[in-house]
């Protein structure tokens, strides 16, 4: 019988569940939140909007998002036990520090560990707002320096730049933080989203689910790809290098990072607007040489993109974090601040009728067999 059971590794290609939030079109290469699509959303959106649209299903009206932003604002709120946690583990990855305080906010917060719809919203509101404030509390205190106090009057990206540097960002600067966060909002059944189902499965709280999904991100086969692309763009070096790089990764059949995806078969679609972002940036900066290695790499991949394998949404990131000056190690809690939302949602979704995930592994150890006692072994 085991030899007719078909297993398909990595889920690949499997359908789990149904979700209204957003639409992957792998062949063609777009994205839609809501049955918007990424792009309209990037161009004329902010991830406050995206936030309500992901959240609650339509786009708000100018009174539902006034109120809606105000919730984020009063929401931007530690309590001190949290910045005792950062100092007793300061010298550690940022998404170890930041997975460790979203577990311990469950423990200093009553309220967090309730179950059902209202409580989802509540806490995945305060945690929204939450995560960008430890780990912009996280720098400044391994910098030696004081966590710096929320700007009420600045939204999430400008806010987030501002308690990260105690600086504020210019227009552009925080526009193009936002637009990172909208794009990376919400990814249908990506890795971190499901393990966060799978924790919602088991009625757990939506704090519970927010730390399997912070486990699960970091990894650079996910999230952490945009840390790798940064490392990747300053072991080439100098854009005539990246051919050279590219076929040695290819000969040794090693991934080159920020290339390939699950789902699309061609460009991600999220990648032109990051792309455009790091080409402006590097330009205004006097720094053209990070885009210029990164086209190189695209250019020496090419013959491999009619096989579907072209950029993600972390080949340009990365570069766009160095030209503002941000530490590597803050790439992959830059993509948790923008997935919250998403996370948030699929986990009311999950909640909804919620069902037990868990599927089948099929055995293939030792037949059964008689017990050794530990003398006879
Ligand atoms: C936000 C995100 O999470 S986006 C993804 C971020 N991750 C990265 O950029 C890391 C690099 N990429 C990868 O490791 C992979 O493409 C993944 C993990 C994202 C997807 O992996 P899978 O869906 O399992 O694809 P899979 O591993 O089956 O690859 C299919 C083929 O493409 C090749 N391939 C996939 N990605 C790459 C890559 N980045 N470079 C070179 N070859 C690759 C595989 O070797 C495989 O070739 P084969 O059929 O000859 O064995
Ligand atoms: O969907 C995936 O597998 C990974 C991804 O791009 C994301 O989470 O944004």
């Amino acid at each position: 019988m085991s030899e007719n059971v078909k297993i398909n590794r990595g889920l690949k290609g499997v359908y789990f569940e149904r979700s209204g939030v957003s639409d992957i079109d792998g062949a063609k290469g777009e994205l839609s939140y809501r049955g918007y699509s990424i792009h309209d959303l990037a161009t004329h959106s902010t991830f406050e909007e995206v936030c309500y649209l992901l959240i609650y299903g339509e786009l708000p009206t100018a009174g539902q998002l006034a109120d809606f932003d105000a919730d984020l604002k009063a929401a931007r709120v530690l309590p001190d036990e949290i910045h005792a946690i950062i100092r007793a583990c300061k010298d550690g990855h940022p998404m170890d520090v930041l997975r460790t305080c979203v577990s311990a906010l469950a423990a200093l917060e009553p309220a967090s560990q309730q179950v059902g719809e209202e409580a989802f919203l509540a806490n995945g509101v305060r945690l929204t707002s939450q995560v960008p404030m430890i780990i912009a509390a996280h720098e400044a205190i391994r910098n030696g320096r004081d966590p710096v106090a929320p700007d009420m009057t600045l939204g999430h990206a400008a806010n987030w730049l501002w308690m990260l540097k105690e600086e504020k960002p210019s227009a552009d600067a925080a526009r193009l933080a936002d637009v990172d966060f909208i794009l990376h909002a919400e990814h249908g059944s990506n890795a971190s989203s499901f393990a966060a189902r799978v924790t919602v499965g088991t009625e757990a709280n939506l704090h519970g689910a927010i730390v399997t999904a912070l486990s699960t991100l970091a990894g650079p086969a996910h999230g952490g790809a945009a840390e790798d692309v940064m490392k990747m763009v300053h072991e080439i070096g100098t854009p005539d290098k990246a051919a050279v790089y590219v076929k040695a990764k290819r000969a040794a059949k090693e991934a080159v990072t920020g290339f390939g995806h699950r789902v699309y078969r061609k460009e991600d679609p999220r990648a032109r607007h990051m792309r455009e972002g790091v080409r402006k940036l590097g330009e205004e900066m006097g720094a053209p040489e990070w885009y210029e290695i990164l086209q190189a790499v695209v250019e020496a991949m090419s013959p491999y993109a009619r096989h579907g394998l072209n950029v993600n949404v972390d080949f340009y990131s990365g570069v766009i974090y160095q030209l503002h000056g941000i530490p590597m190690d803050l790439y992959v809690p830059i993509f948790a601040i923008g997935r919250m939302p998403g996370w948030v949602i699929q986990c009311i979704e999950q909640q909804r009728g919620n069902i037990l995930i868990r599927p089948l592994t099929l055995y293939n150890g030792p037949e059964l067999r008689g017990y050794v006692p530990i003398a006879d072994r």
